[in-house]
């Protein structure tokens, strides 16, 4: 997946300005960056989910905005918890989810992988908050996608269930898929994803494997994600923003 020259404004608030990504077969790309920096703005516009202006994106080597359809079926999204409707059982919204694909996953094999089958026949409205988001992902994957991408799927999650999609998402890619996904998990990050890139006032300002992030930005005494992190994008507090 290639991005070339990518803006994005809302108004005259610039989010994104001439961004550029190369993302490569079969990695974890993680995107981290502050609150409200753009993130999600970008998943959403690759996606085609937003417009946006750019000089090229291309996804499994074709022109994303003029092969829109075909990509539908190659990339896989978390849905929005509003696409959940609330009085259907987990294994019928996942048996929906497959019947618009030709080729889908095996839905059995999706609710044992995400450990789903014990709570098939609950009800939406009654899972938890980590069942609802292990539902959200394996619907992200119910067409049996080549790229997955993923906003922040392990947030607000205990460590069991951020274990389980971790030990999940890192099988994903020995199948050879590629997946993009966005955190605030310092640990997912540095441990999960081959690369990262680091989002700051509309621009990456570093995209490289997490170990060279540490070694080259973060400080000598503390040597962590975290601190490249905070060196890279500033320890202040953002009026009107934190
Ligand atoms: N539809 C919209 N209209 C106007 N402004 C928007 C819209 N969507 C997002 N924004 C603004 O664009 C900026 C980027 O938002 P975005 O949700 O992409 O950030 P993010 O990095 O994903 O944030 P977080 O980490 O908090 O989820 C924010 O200032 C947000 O308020």
């Amino acid at each position: 997946m290639t991005v070339h020259g990518l803006s994005k404004s809302y108004g005259d608030h610039k989010v994104l300005d001439n961004v550029t990504l190369h993302l490569k077969h079969g990695e974890i790309f993680g995107i981290l960056g502050r609150n409200g920096v753009g993130k999600t703005t970008f998943l959403e516009s690759i996606m085609g989910l937003r417009s946006y202006e750019a000089t090229g994106v291309k996804i499994l080597g074709v022109d994303a905005r003029k092969n829109r359809k075909m990509l539908t079926n190659k990339i896989g999204v978390q849905p929005q918890e509003a696409a959940l409707m609330q009085r259907q059982k987990v294994y019928e919204i996942l048996e929906l989810f497959a019947s618009f694909y030709e080729e889908p996953t095996d839905v059995p094999r999706l609710l044992r992988e995400y450990n789903l089958d014990e709570i098939s026949t609950k009800y939406v409205k009654d899972l938890s908050v980590g069942q609802r988001q292990r539902l959200l992902i394996a619907l992200s994957l119910v067409g049996n996608p080549s790229i997955l991408v993923l906003d922040e799927p392990t947030a607000g999650l205990d460590p069991q269930i951020r274990w389980l999609i971790w030990d999940n998402l890192e099988k994903l890619r020995e199948d050879g898929k590629t997946i993009l996904v966005t955190t605030h998990n310092m640990e997912e990050a540095s441990q999960l994803c081959n690369r990262i890139a680091i989002l700051h006032e509309g621009v990456f300002v570093v995209c490289d494997t997490p170990d060279t992030i540490i070694y080259d930005h973060s400080d000598p005494i503390k040597r962590s994600l975290e601190s490249a992190f905070i060196n890279l994008t500033g320890s202040y507090l953002r009026r009107g923003v934190d």
